[in-house]
């Protein structure tokens, strides 16, 4: 009795694993861009497994580039400092005072603790910021309120991407763990939307796949009617739909955009708050959050 129970479990096992194989045929050597939001990072638990992934990733052969938000941590952060902060169009206004705090947390405080808590399993990440070797550089950019832009300080959309520095460390064996800050022409350091990052960063490095994980099951067309979520959404419906959206979802649905249309195959929303949803979107054939893909006559689907 107990010996037939084990051999089923080991079985169950077994299925498992060799449901990975496919993905892990069509993945082999694949530059993955996994963009891992701030909401997603509120649980101890969560951070480990999403860290684990990264190594699964990177040992199944696939290349794995992580780049991380921060935002609830920058405005508690700035609230203990007591400077006034808020959002407008999905982005932060950004004076210099609280630009000073978003490099502070980004890059000392979120970016450090994900390099960490990867290489518990072996020396594999690296840490940068847009500021290093010329990786991203930016330009002001508006956030946009009924359609009409609003000034929102040092925001940065971005202008240009060197991605030398983060093919180097894929090369390498490493996996890069990006901070979204970065300079503009004139050295005056911006804060990036870390959707906008990772859109731009997977279209320079060529990525089969963009990952976004977040706090909610996905894209809702009529938010937030739990009964709309969005499984599969072309770029044109989206672009259409975009006016409509609000709050966080605006830059990173438009970051999706960016991305298929900029060639990357297949942009996902995924729930960042279920253990390993990392795992479950690359290595299984359940539809998992919300995948954007090309208009019909785009590239081959992923
Ligand atoms: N149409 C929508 N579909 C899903 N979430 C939405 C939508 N509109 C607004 N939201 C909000 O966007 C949030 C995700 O954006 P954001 O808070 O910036 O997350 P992250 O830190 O992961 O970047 C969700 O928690 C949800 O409250
Ligand atoms: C311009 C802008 O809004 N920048 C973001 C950067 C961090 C980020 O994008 O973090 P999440 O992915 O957790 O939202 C901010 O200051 O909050």
């Amino acid at each position: 009795m107990t010996l037939s129970r084990d051999l089923a479990t080991a079985q169950a096992k077994a299925s498992t694993l060799i449901e990975a194989l496919p993905w892990l045929a069509r993945f082999a050597g694949a530059t993955v861009v996994v963009k891992y939001g701030g909401n997603a990072m509120v649980d101890d638990q969560l951070r480990r497994a999403f860290a684990a992934d990264m190594v699964f990733l990177r040992y199944a052969g696939l290349r794995p580039v992580v780049v991380h938000g921060g935002g609830p941590q920058i405005s508690a952060m700035l609230g203990r400092l007591g400077i006034a902060s808020e959002f407008r169009g999905g982005l932060r206004v950004t004076s210099a005072e609280a630009m000073d705090v978003v490099r502070m947390v980004l890059v000392g405080q979120v970016g450090r603790e994900l390099v960490g808590l990867i290489n518990a399993y072996g020396p594999f990440a690296v840490g940068l910021s847009g500021e290093d070797a010329g990786l991203f550089t930016a330009e002001r950019r508006p956030g946009y309120v009924d359609g009409r832009p609003v000034d929102v300080g040092l925001v940065g959309d971005v202008a240009s991407v060197d991605p030398a520095a983060v093919t180097d460390l894929i090369a390498a064996g490493r996996i890069p763990v990006v901070s979204t800050v970065a300079p503009d022409a004139a050295g005056v350091l911006h804060n990036l939307n870390a959707d906008t990052a990772a859109a731009a960063l997977a279209v320079a490095l060529d990525a089969r796949k963009l990952v976004v994980l977040t706090d909610v099951p996905g894209l809702y067309a009529d938010w937030p009617d739990t009964g709309s979520l969005v499984s599969e959404i072309t770029a044109d419906r989206l672009a259409r739909l975009l006016p409509e959206l609000e709050s966080g979802m605006v830059p990173k649905m438009e970051a999706c955009l960016r991305a298929v249309r900029g060639g990357v195959p297949a942009a996902h929303v995924v729930d960042g708050r279920v253990a390993h949803s990392t795992l479950l979107e690359v290595f299984t054939s359940e539809g998992f959050g919300t995948m954007v893909v090309p208009d019909p006559e785009g590239e081959e689907l992923s």
